[in-house]
């Protein structure tokens, strides 16, 4: 097992082309966010847009509307009741992220289905968190995409079959094989994130437990989506995010117990320009 150090930053975070506009940068769509987890989908966006991402839609709950746009006025706002309108959009969408705040229900199950049907091989599809019970509760197979799947150990463990005891580099990348045609991407979130992909496994190095916070792994969600939306090689692209991510929490953790999500998206563009250079 490899591990990931901070040359992984340098080597993919570059200073930008000065001959460029919003759409070199990706499109990246989240669906996510029904009632009760607005809040989940908020956090993804905000990290997303903080790492660079061109444009930003959030296709969520309308409750979530104001509070979207009080948060994150960059991002643009989809009712995902409005199935043709999001069809379109996710069709333009380089990056689709699924599954934050997304939910259990009837709804989310249909954005889910929708989401495999649609989407094709150039397009990169991030799943997290509810996306996992409903996948381990309903026969789906994974589509034919660029997949990056970001469960937390639980999440794994209901999707994969595997207990958390089991949970070995083995056991774990015997399942990744097994789910997908092409090779996936697999980030098992946990103190020491374990990022899987072919033959080839790598343990993070940063992070720490001040950020067991509600909304950190949202949070992380946002910022790979917004890493691959804009560095090309994607599973690198995966690295230098969760890199970064727990060394903000490192550096933040030096002078306080608690780090929040909206700490570590506010520390996201300087950390990036720092690592630029
Ligand atoms: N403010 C918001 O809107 C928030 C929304 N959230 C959303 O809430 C939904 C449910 O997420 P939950 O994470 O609560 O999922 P679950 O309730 O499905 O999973 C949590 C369970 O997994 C177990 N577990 C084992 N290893 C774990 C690990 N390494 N990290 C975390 N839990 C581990 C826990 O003990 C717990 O029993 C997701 O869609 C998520 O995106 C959460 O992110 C919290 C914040
Ligand atoms: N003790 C810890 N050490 C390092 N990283 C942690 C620790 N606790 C939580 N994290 C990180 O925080 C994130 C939590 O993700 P997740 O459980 O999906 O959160 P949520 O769903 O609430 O947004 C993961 O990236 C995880 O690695
Ligand atoms: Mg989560």
């Amino acid at each position: 097992m490899k591990q990931i150090a901070k040359e992984i930053l340098h080597q993919v975070i570059k200073p930008r082309n000065p001959d460029t506009h919003k759409y070199n940068y990706g499109r990246v769509l989240f669906i996510g966010g029904n009632q009760h987890y607005g809040g989940a989908a908020i956090m993804s966006a905000q990290a997303a847009v903080n790492s660079g991402a061109g444009l930003v839609t959030v296709a969520c709950d309308p409750i979530n509307l104001s509070s979207l746009h009080s948060v994150v006025p960059e991002a643009v706002f989809q009712d995902y009741n409005d199935q043709k309108s999001l069809e379109t959009i996710f069709l333009k969408s380089d990056v689709i992220s699924i599954g934050s705040g997304l939910g259990t229900e009837a709804k989310s199950l249909s954005l889910l289905k929708m989401a495999f049907e649609l989407v094709d091989h150039s397009q990169i599809l991030i799943i997290d968190g509810s996306a996992f019970s409903l996948l381990a509760d309903n026969q789906l197979n994974l589509p034919p995409a660029s997949l990056i799947l970001t469960p937390h150990q639980g999440e794994w463990q209901r999707y994969s079959g595997l207990q958390i005891d089991d949970q070995s580099s083995e056991n774990n990348q015997k399942v990744l094989s097994s789910l997908s045609h092409d090779p996936a991407t697999l980030v098992l979130k946990k103190h020491r994130t374990e990022i899987y992909y072919g033959n080839m496994v790598w343990q993070n190095t940063s992070g720490n437990a001040s950020m067991a916070t509600a909304g950190m792994g949202d949070t992380l969600a946002g910022m790979i989506a917004g890493f691959v939306a804009q560095f090309s090689n994607h599973v690198e692209a995966v690295l230098a995010a969760v890199y970064l991510h727990g060394s903000i929490g490192d550096k933040l953790a030096q002078k306080q117990y608690v780090t929040t999500p909206s700490e570590i998206v506010k520390q996201i563009s300087a950390e990036m320009k720092s690592s630029s250079i």
